[in-house]
């Protein structure tokens, strides 16, 4: 056959993982959306996906456990949810997507009853990228999930807020969304060790490990505990198999504090807030949260103040209320650090500062 007439080969699901890895792009067919003020953002599919399709890489830094700890400490709790530890080859390692990149991948969220895509660490040029494969088949409009694994997430329990009536609001906008139970407790069943080998039709080339976390190291009730991963190794070129060992557990960071004595998954227990602020106004995305209320902010992009080092961002107002500022730079309670910035680094007061106010907490 001709070259030009040549019809190019469907790639492989796993090829394409690697590819828009490589180019660090998100694949058309995905869309992300702001749901409720619960939820935050979520992805969404726009196409149709089959079983075992590529869909999103969790794009960010891949860091070492230590860099992780280092980040956490200086973090803001709504950036370290962005934190995704995994074990790889052994080692302790995350990807920190706190920065919005505008990447889609940093904005699935957990579904632990009926997700529709499954986390899988693939290796690309040595180094491993986390990719979300579908499980089923998704239609247009389905949000895309994922198991976050064992854990107390807040979102799973199934208590219902009570709302005093003088303080109801009415917002005929978000009222169905709001209506979702807060959730504070969730049933986990016990870590068990095991390992499988499956074989998928499009995977068949690659051996797949399952492995959940050994008990004796996990406290199932506290941990974000592994389940359901898999493990595919390529380069660039080819398929290769790796069967030396397992990816043990993956998980957005649940507020942990990594040392030595807490095992890896023990929640913070009195972190405090170490970052001396420095804060600066700053264009803020239109779906990003507010680090205090943790709240909406406008529908468009809106100007808030952002932390230059940990990148947290608060509505003005938000930020007033805890912490000081003269219009320049602000500290927060517990810190050494040093702000050694220049003058030049700072964006004046202006009055367009905090043009969505209104839609504080
Ligand atoms: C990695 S972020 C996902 C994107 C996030 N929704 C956002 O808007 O930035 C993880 C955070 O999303 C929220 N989240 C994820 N899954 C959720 C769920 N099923 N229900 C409610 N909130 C969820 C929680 O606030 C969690 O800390």
């Amino acid at each position: 056959m001709a070259e030009g007439v040549r019809r190019r080969r469907k790639l492989k699901p796993v090829e394409e993982a690697i590819q828009f890895s490589l180019e660090q792009k998100d694949k058309n067919g995905l869309e992300g959306r702001f749901i409720s003020h619960l939820k935050g953002r979520g992805v969404f599919s726009c196409t149709d996906f089959e079983k075992g399709d590529f869909l999103l890489e969790y794009r960010g830094d891949l860091i070492s456990k230590e860099e992780c700890e280092r980040r956490q400490r200086i973090y803001h709790d709504a950036l370290k949810v962005f934190m995704f530890e995994f074990r790889y080859n052994g080692k302790l390692l995350c990807v920190d997507a706190a920065r919005d990149d505008g990447s889609l991948g940093r904005l699935v969220n957990d579904d632990h009853i009926n997700p529709n895509s499954r986390m899988k660490t693939i290796r690309v040029d040595g180094k491993p990228h986390l990719c979300l494969f579908a499980t089923r088949s998704i239609c247009p409009g389905e949000e895309i999930t994922y198991d976050y694994g064992d854990s107390e997430w807040p979102w799973r329990c199934t208590t219902l807020s009570v709302v005093e009536p003088s303080t109801l609001e009415v917002n005929t906008l978000s009222q169905s969304e709001d209506t979702d139970v807060e959730k504070t407790l969730s049933v986990v069943e016990p870590s068990t060790l095991e390992v499988n080998t499956l074989s998928e039709s499009e995977d068949t080339d690659v051996e797949k490990l399952k492995v959940v976390s050994d008990q004796s190291v996990l406290d199932s009730s506290i941990c974000a505990a592994s389940e359901g991963l898999e493990k595919v190794t390529l380069n660039k070129d080819q398929l290769l198999l790796d069967d030396q060992d397992c990816v043990e557990k993956m998980s957005p960071v649940k507020e942990h504090v990594l040392n030595e004595e807490q095992s890896f998954c023990a929640p913070v227990e009195g972190v405090k807030e170490v970052c001396r602020h420095v804060v600066v106004t700053s264009a803020i995305s239109s779906m990003d949260k507010c680090a205090e209320c943790v709240g909406p902010v406008a529908a468009l992009k809106w100007i808030g103040l952002r932390c230059k080092l940990c990148s947290s961002f608060w509505h003005k107002s938000c930020y007033l209320k805890r912490h000081e500022w003269d219009g320049r730079r602000s500290s927060c309670e517990v810190s050494s650090e040093e702000d050694e910035l220049s003058d030049e680094d700072y964006i004046p007061q202006s009055e367009s500062d905090h043009q969505s106010d209104s839609s504080d907490g």
